[in-house]
């Protein structure tokens, strides 16, 4: 572990790579490559790299797991960051900096885990291949909610399969071949989607394959009864390569690399399962926050209600102030202290769980939001903010309005800048938005509907609409919230109210 310190002589700056080691490190990255591959990891992105792999990192530091990684792209366009990836050896460092509980921690680790690449669209044998091995244990996902979804594929197992469910379908067939169905054969998959009940929702789309592709029925029992599909939790802020910083943290750290992973310290795992299968990967025992859980759900609702709807709330607002960043918000005299009222007094409150472990969560929340090495950028939170406004949100503002009887301002607010935000025109195929300011920003989201907003504004603008009727069509959007929000007394009224508060201002 190296810790950042500050003006260092400046270095030659080889690329990162096994030949640009320095002694210590050499040993540690040559005695992980003579591990077995006990790892398929699918999916190159930042979030493994931040989360996943550093806590391989930490268990192979320990001594505690002797296994490497695969790592495989699922999907086409990955392959420059693989190869990259493989430029390197796999070497790249965790750069983990913020506060924690009034401590800085400022450190670069160097993660040393993976020993295959596989691009699984021009090496689909070596992929499939690596089923047949007996050391294989464990396959860790990270996908984006999108590539944890079900796309119908027809049956063609000599061409790479597109869809994430749909490679490892084959993948798993293929095992099950090799070992003759053997039930110690099966495997643990770890998706860490932030989808609810991953591990089901994965076992569910592998076996809507297995029924479309007429697999026998032994393949579907050996899929269910001797293959492990955990649910689980994962949360830790990765925010990828630095790039205002890289010059200079190569710089300290005397070599080039270009796969520079920035991350919070903070982090927690929490995965449904016995916790004896902290014998298969030694998370606990290496001390990490990881929690064998029984019952994911107090975890899932207390982190996407508070972290996740926080950062959507304050992304709606933030955006439309001209902010850019997640701790220029929170540390905003007036808007930061509205979205400590919207965490403390609205969402909290009408969360079913320990009310004190909820605040110093939410506390602990606010904290990592205010770090200081993070540059979280407003633009990719609020990337399909529709969507995740009605998980994140929509059930806080339903709650809160049940039990207090009035609605809940912030949230309201935050309802009503989510609506202004996507007044929006199109421009070379990209919807742009228009800041309080008139400047113009990106909105990214689900073409249709973001046509359909696009729409209804122009309409208004140009006299054909009210704008009541805008609010009245907007909240009533079934495809937009799966309800009809015109349900809830005064809500149109209260929307109403602050997109003109706003049009005046
Ligand atoms: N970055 C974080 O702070 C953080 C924290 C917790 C969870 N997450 C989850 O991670 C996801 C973003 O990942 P990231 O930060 O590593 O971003 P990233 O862009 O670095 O990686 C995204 C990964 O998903 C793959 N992918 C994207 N769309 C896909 C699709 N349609 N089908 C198959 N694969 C697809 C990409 O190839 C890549 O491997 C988010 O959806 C979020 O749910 C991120
Ligand atoms: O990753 P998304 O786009 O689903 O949501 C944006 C952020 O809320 C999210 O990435 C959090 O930073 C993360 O979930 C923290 O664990």
């Amino acid at each position: 572990m190296l810790t950042i310190t500050s003006d260092q002589e400046p270095l030659q700056y080889p690329l990162l790579n096994k030949n640009s080691l320095k002694a210590n490190h050499l040993s540690q990255y040559v005695r992980m490559t003579e591990y077995p591959v006990k790892v398929l990891q699918i999916g190159e992105g930042n979030f493994l790299r931040g989360f996943f792999d550093w806590m391989m990192g930490q268990l192979h530091m320990r001594g505690l797991y002797e296994g490497s990684i695969a790592v495989t792209q699922p999907r086409p366009t990955g392959a420059a960051k693989l190869q990259e990836l493989q430029r390197q050896d796999g070497l790249y460092h965790a750069i983990i900096r913020g506060i924690q509980q009034g401590e800085r921690i400022e450190e670069a680790e160097l993660i040393a885990g993976f020993s295959m690449f596989i691009d699984p669209y021009q090496e689909w044998d070596t992929f499939l291949g690596l089923s047949a091995s007996p050391e294989l244990d464990i396959i860790v996902s990270n996908t984006t909610e999108a590539g944890l979804a079900y796309q119908f594929s027809s049956w063609n197992p000599d061409k790479p399969i597109r869809s994430y469910p749909g490679k490892l379908t084959l993948f798993l067939y293929h095992r099950y071949v090799a070992f003759s169905a053997h039930p110690d054969s099966g495997l643990m998959i770890m998706p860490c989607e932030l989808v609810e009940r991953n591990g089901d929702r994965l076992q569910e789309i592998v076996l809507q394959h297995a029924e479309d592709w007429n697999l026998p029925e032994p393949f579907k029992r050996w899929v269910m009864e001797h293959n492990l599909f955990l649910n689980s939790l994962v949360d830790r802020i990765v925010t990828g390569f630095p790039q205002a910083e890289a010059e200079s943290l190569n710089k300290q750290l005397g070599v080039q690399d270009k796969l520079l992973t920035a991350a919070e310290p903070y982090y927690l795992w929490a995965i449904e399962g016995d916790p004896a299968l902290d014998g298969r990967l030694p998370l606990k025992q290496a001390g990490l926050n990881v929690h064998w859980v029984a019952d994911l759900r107090p975890f899932q609702l207390r982190k996407v209600r508070i972290l996740n709807g926080a950062h959507t709330l304050l992304a709606a607002i933030g955006l439309l102030h001209g902010f850019r960043e997640v701790r220029e918000v929170v540390q905003h005299a007036e808007l930061g202290a509205r979205v400590r009222q919207a965490v403390m007094e609205e969402i909290v409150p009408v969360l079913p769980l320990d009310t004190d472990e909820l605040k110093r969560y939410a506390e602990e929340v606010i904290e990592r939001f205010l770090n200081p090495f993070i540059q979280h950028q407003l633009t990719d939170i609020a990337m399909n903010s529709l969507s995740k406004f009605k998980v994140r949100l929509i059930p806080t503002l339903i709650s809160y309005r049940e039990r207090f009887g009035v609605l809940p301002p912030i949230l309201t607010e935050a309802l009503a800048s989510l609506i202004r935000l996507y007044n929006v025109h199109e421009e070379d195929g990209r919807y742009i938005g228009r800041r309080l300011d008139g400047m113009d920003l990106v909105v990214r989201d689900d073409a249709a509907h973001l046509r359909r907003l696009q729409q209804l504004w122009e309409q208004v603008e140009q006299g054909e609409r009210k704008l009541s009727e805008l609010v009245d069509q907007v909240l009533g959007d079934r495809e937009l919230w799966d309800s009809d929000l015109n349900e809830m007394d005064g809500l149109g009224d209260a929307i109403m109210a602050h997109l003109l508060t706003m049009e005046r201002r």
